[in-house]
């Protein structure tokens, strides 16, 4: 069974009201399972951020109780609560006069780990965000672009391993290719990682694909629907959901299934420097002509054509003609996409940390849109409402929660879930003062 080191979520009646104006977040009760993404969705001031805030108490619910891993954590020291949430921001939220390292390392500095231990966590969450730590540990934020900065504030929000992230809109401040590259890369981070995200978005799309479970709000906090994508496309609650969602549910259809989902083609790939004829040897064994290119770290550089190969010693970059990437975890919709600006037929696929894995075809996804099933699996959808009413809780031995309205999965998650809850930090503690309500 994979690990999972998240926290289990519980807002209880909940509400928030700014002055004397209707609440922005009224009675609200919502659970987010551990070691799951779940996404908030809805139009603009419907309280999405309220509510995410008000998790690590960057906003004061006015009233109501917040409950993770069986802990209240409603009237808890709010310094000591924000240091175990990790939270990203749109643009990383970096300090400027500070290297990229600092900026990861800050916390672990904060929580005085030694200067070794500090700079194996930087290198290994550098990796992990797919930034070589070799070039990128010593830039300042102003040296490196959106999306890299993106990438190093995700580290940054890693780095005391939080069970729990926070997320408000972080993709929003770039453009389309690189955000769907750094959703690619927060799929994979999540898979290695499970940690309980919680994720604002403006973009049901990036909903569709990044969550496990997606709440669509409504003004005031209200929940319209909360389920999996899957279930939200294809048995829209209402019609303020299907307005939501757009006439393209259809199509959107086509979001839900990943690259690794379909036939990923084995080609020939060679690294630089091997020797080239041994290269073609392999290339006429498997009757093809041409071969993709990989760095030193698996990473896919192009292709080269047998041709080009027979002229050279050993596999070079120089000649390795660029085409498109798409990471396993893209959906068939990124995938055509990328194909299709590109000009291409195919597109290399990519794994964990940029390897390569293989290639898909144009063919491959249009073969499997025929295949994409329209009726999701039965599955039982955590607690969220607005009623006011509190699911029943018996705190057991240990502090653990058990749901009387849940479902047995769901509580099993949360006995196994033995993180060590009270002992992170916040990466984002430096910038919260201005985040704070
Ligand atoms: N500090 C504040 N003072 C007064 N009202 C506020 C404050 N912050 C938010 N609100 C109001 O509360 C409601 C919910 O705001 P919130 O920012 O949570 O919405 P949102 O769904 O995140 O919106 P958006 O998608 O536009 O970011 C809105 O009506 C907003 O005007």
């Amino acid at each position: 069974m994979t690990e999972i080191t998240g926290a289990t979520i519980l807002l209880e009646n909940v509400t928030k009201s700014y002055g004397a104006k209707k609440a922005a977040v009224n009675q609200l009760t919502l659970e987010i399972p551990a070691g799951k993404t779940v996404m908030f969705v809805g139009p603009s001031g419907c309280g999405k951020t309220t509510t995410l805030k008000m998790i690590n108490r960057l906003i004061e619910p006015t009233s109501g109780r917040i409950v993770i891993n069986g802990e209240d954590v409603t009237t808890m020291n709010g310094d000591e609560l924000r240091r175990r949430i990790g939270y990203v921001i749109q643009a990383g939220g970096l300090l400027p006069h500070l290297t990229v390292g600092a900026n990861v390392g800050l916390v672990p500095k904060m929580l005085k780990w030694d200067k070794q231990r500090i700079a194996d966590r930087t290198d290994e969450l550098l990796e992990l965000v797919s930034l070589d730590p070799e070039i990128y540990r010593d830039r300042y934020p102003k040296e490196l672009s959106g999306g890299q900065q993106q990438r190093v504030g995700v580290a940054r929000a890693l780095a005391a391993d939080p069970p729990v992230l926070l997320m408000d809109e972080p993709f929003g401040a770039v453009d389309p290719i690189t955000r769907q590259r750094l959703q690619e890369e927060l799929i994979h981070v999540q898979a290695e990682l499970h940690k309980t995200i919680v994720f604002v978005t403006h973009d049901f799309d990036e909903a569709v694909k990044l969550g496990d479970w997606i709440v669509i709000f409504n003004e005031g906090g209200k929940i319209e629907q909360y389920g999996t994508p899957e279930q939200i496309l294809a048995h829209p609650a209402n019609e303020f959901v299907e307005d939501f969602i757009g006439s393209g549910a259809g199509l959107k259809q086509l979001g839900l299934t990943r690259v690794r989902d379909v036939d990923i083609r084995q080609a020939p790939a060679f690294t630089v420097g091997e020797d080239a004829a041994t290269a073609v040897a392999h290339m006429n064994e498997a009757g093809v002509l041409r071969a993709i290119v990989l760095d030193s770290r698996d990473r896919p550089i192009g292709w080269v054509t047998r041709r080009q190969l027979e002229r050279m010693t050993t596999v070079g970059a120089a000649h390795a003609r660029q085409f498109p990437v798409v990471s396993d975890s893209a959906t068939l919709d990124d995938a055509l996409d990328t194909m299709l600006v590109a000009g291409s037929s195919d597109a290399a696929v990519t794994g964990s940390r940029g390897a390569y894995q293989g290639i898909i075809t144009v063919q491959t996804v249009i073969k499997a849109i025929d295949h994409i099933s329209a009726d999701p699996e039965e599955v039982s959808t955590p607690v969220g409402h607005n009623t006011g009413a509190i699911p029943k809780l018996a705190t057991g031995e240990n502090g653990v929660i058990s749901y009387a309205m849940d479902e047995e999965e769901t509580a099993t998650e949360v006995e196994n879930d033995s993180a060590p809850w009270a002992e992170h930090s916040d990466p984002a503690e430096t910038h919260r003062g201005s985040e704070r309500a």
